[in-house]
């Protein structure tokens, strides 16, 4: 606490008016949440990336819900979005072994099963935490060479509030690096590590655990080096942007691309290649105190990222986060397919959702054997170029 001098305005002693100190230095004074909101937040995220649990990313928008739905013929209708997430959270409650958190889209958490229970409330009968993305879509950076941000802080705080109140305990907002011969530009990292910290604070503000998701798209010809240090170079401005935003780290989760050569590399990488670089790069930016690291799929097959995932938790490093998976594609394309958009097949979809869980469940704790688990889309490619929308 600085001496107050008498007659003379001092810096206040505390609270969010402390921003600058008298002689209009960025100020040291500042305040992380409360005891007890720390306390909720860190137990949240700490349930989360427990052993052996990850997410499942279920949180598709009505765009991208539609290609899914295209590629098995169904038409993408908010009906057929609520049978396919009603089938995925009806599923055997021995998924929640595995699966501790799903992020839903906005539409679903206000749907209704067929026999009137709220979808969420599946969910929650199940102990799985429910979360939700919020960020309201990529949108171009003007001037730059298409390079991207992300959208949605306005009303942000009153959402989250809102979300809180229906059960969300955590949620996303996802940000589209690109690499390219001259990108990440600077005026890329800086606005979407930025945004990104601007959401956590808000998110936090509310008591909500946020995901922090800085995606390098995999796109490209650029060999694993070249991958490696552009993660580490974003992920360097993400936590240098949620320290000044003051976010309280024990209280969120990282969601980041694996490091993995471009799609378009010529050369090959094992995944224990790849295990090291993402350890390395993650060793490197991410501090300590984050509980957990929830790796996107990012069009790697359903058994490559099973199998990169188990690489890095194989890899002989330090590791002092729990790493787990936060899949999209890659735990519901045999599911998608399996399904096809027919009643009749429910059951046999839901199993492919408890293997290919499980098969991740071990994979965080580098326990998955490869090819032990496979699926009616296990082996086939998820890569859909420029992953933006
Ligand atoms: O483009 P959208 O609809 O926002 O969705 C992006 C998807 O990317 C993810 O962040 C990661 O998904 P993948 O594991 O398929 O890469 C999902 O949570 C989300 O569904």
């Amino acid at each position: 606490m600085p001496p107050k001098k008498k007659g003379k305005k001092g810096p206040p002693e505390s609270g969010w008016k402390a921003g600058f100190g008298t002689k209009g230095t960025m100020s040291t004074y500042f305040q992380y949440p409360t005891p007890e909101v720390q306390e909720e937040l860190k137990k949240i995220a700490q349930a989360i990336v427990a052993p052996g649990k990850g997410i499942l990313a279920a949180d598709e928008s009505t765009g991208t819900m539609g290609k899914r739905l295209q590629d098995i013929g169904v038409e993408n209708t908010e009906e057929n979005r609520r049978k396919y997430r009603q089938m995925l959270f009806s599923t055997d409650p021995a998924v929640s072994e595995n699966i501790s958190g799903v992020i839903l889209f906005h539409e679903t958490l206000y749907q209704k099963a067929d026999d009137g229970t709220p979808l969420v409330s599946l969910l929650e009968k199940r102990g799985i935490i429910p979360g939700i993305k919020v960020d309201k879509g990529v949108v171009p950076l003007f001037g730059s060479e298409d390079e991207c941000t992300t959208q949605g802080l306005d009303d942000l705080a009153q959402r989250c509030a809102q979300y809180k109140k229906d059960g969300c305990h955590f949620a996303k907002w996802r940000c589209v690096l690109k690499i390219a011969r001259n990108t990440p530009s600077y005026q890329a990292i800086m606005e979407n590590a930025n945004v990104l910290a601007r959401y956590a604070s808000i998110c936090q503000s509310q008591r909500i655990v946020p995901i922090v998701e800085p995606e390098v798209l995999p796109d490209g010809e650029h060999d694993l080096d070249r991958a490696q240090k552009v993660t580490e170079i974003v992920l360097a401005a993400v936590y240098k942007a949620l320290s000044d935003h003051h976010v309280y780290l024990e209280g969120t989760l990282l969601k980041p691309n694996m490091v993995t050569a471009g799609q378009s590399c010529k050369k090959t990488y094992t995944p224990m290649d790849i295990g090291r670089a993402t350890v390395t790069a993650l060793l490197r930016t991410v501090p300590a105190a984050v509980p957990g690291i929830t790796f996107l799929s990012g069009g790697q097959s359903e058994e490559e990222a099973s199998v990169n995932l188990n690489a890095i938790n194989s890899v002989d490093m330090k590791k002092p986060w729990a790493l787990t998976f936060s899949y999209g594609r890659a735990l519901q394309a045999s599911v998608l397919r399996a399904w096809g958009g027919k009643p009749e097949n429910v059951p046999v979809g839901q199993q492919e959702l408890l293997k290919r869980a499980k098969a991740n469940g071990q994979a965080s704790q580098g326990k998955y054997v490869a090819g032990s688990v496979t699926g009616v889309g296990a082996e086939a490619g998820l890569f859909v170029a420029n992953h933006a929308y």
